[in-house]
């Protein structure tokens, strides 16, 4: 099976760069699933406000359906896939999904996010992405990065950890 994997974390935690970064590493497509969030969601967190599980979940279908479709092929997706659940839901539809998860200090992240310009999530919202951010458990296919080494670094463990976890 081609490669299918998740860049997962909160906001700002670098999910974007890093997959983008790995897909070219892979030789795969990439697909930020912030482009997949409902124009409805996207206001809603631009306004300030944290999405629920029900807002969530139709956005999270589409994922799974996208890494299904991708299973031939390939594919990087950065999507936060913050809870547990959310990562099953994904997984209902697309088994064979390696998660890398990046997590790092609320210090590095605020900071991070003050760093970047043009973006719809205000930094207001981190401390609600860090309260449902549920880590990997044991028995998930993926590995957890701490987002204080270089991308390239990332990439390259996330490289060899999905080798390790065929
Ligand atoms: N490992 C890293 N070292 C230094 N800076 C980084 C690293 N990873 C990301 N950055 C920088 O941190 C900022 C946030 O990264 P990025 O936009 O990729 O995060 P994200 O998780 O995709 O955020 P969001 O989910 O809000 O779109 C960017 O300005 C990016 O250049
Ligand atoms: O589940 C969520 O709350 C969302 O996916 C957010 O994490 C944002 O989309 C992203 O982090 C901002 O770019």
């Amino acid at each position: 099976m081609a490669d299918l994997v998740i860049v997962a974390g909160v906001s700002g935690s670098g999910k974007s760069t890093v997959g983008e970064a790995l897909a070219l590493e892979l030789g795969v497509p990439f697909v930020d699933a912030d482009s997949l969030h409902s124009a409805a969601n996207v206001a809603k967190m631009a306004g300030g406000t944290p999405l629920t599980d029900e807002d969530r979940g139709p956005w999270l279908d589409s994922i799974g359906q996208a890494m299904r479709s991708a299973e031939n092929d390939g594919l990087v997706m950065a999507c936060s896939s913050l809870r547990r659940r959310y990562r099953d839901q994904i997984r209902a539809s697309a088994p064979g999904t390696f998660f890398v998860t990046l997590t790092g200090s609320r210090e590095l992240l605020a900071e991070r996010l003050a760093g970047r310009a043009g973006h719809f999530m205000p930094p207001a919202l981190l401390d609600s992405q860090l309260a449902a951010f549920e880590p990997l458990q044991p028995d998930e296919r993926g590995i957890d990065l701490s987002i204080d080494a270089a991308p390239d670094t990332l990439v390259a463990r996330a490289v060899e950890a999905i080798r390790a976890h065929p």
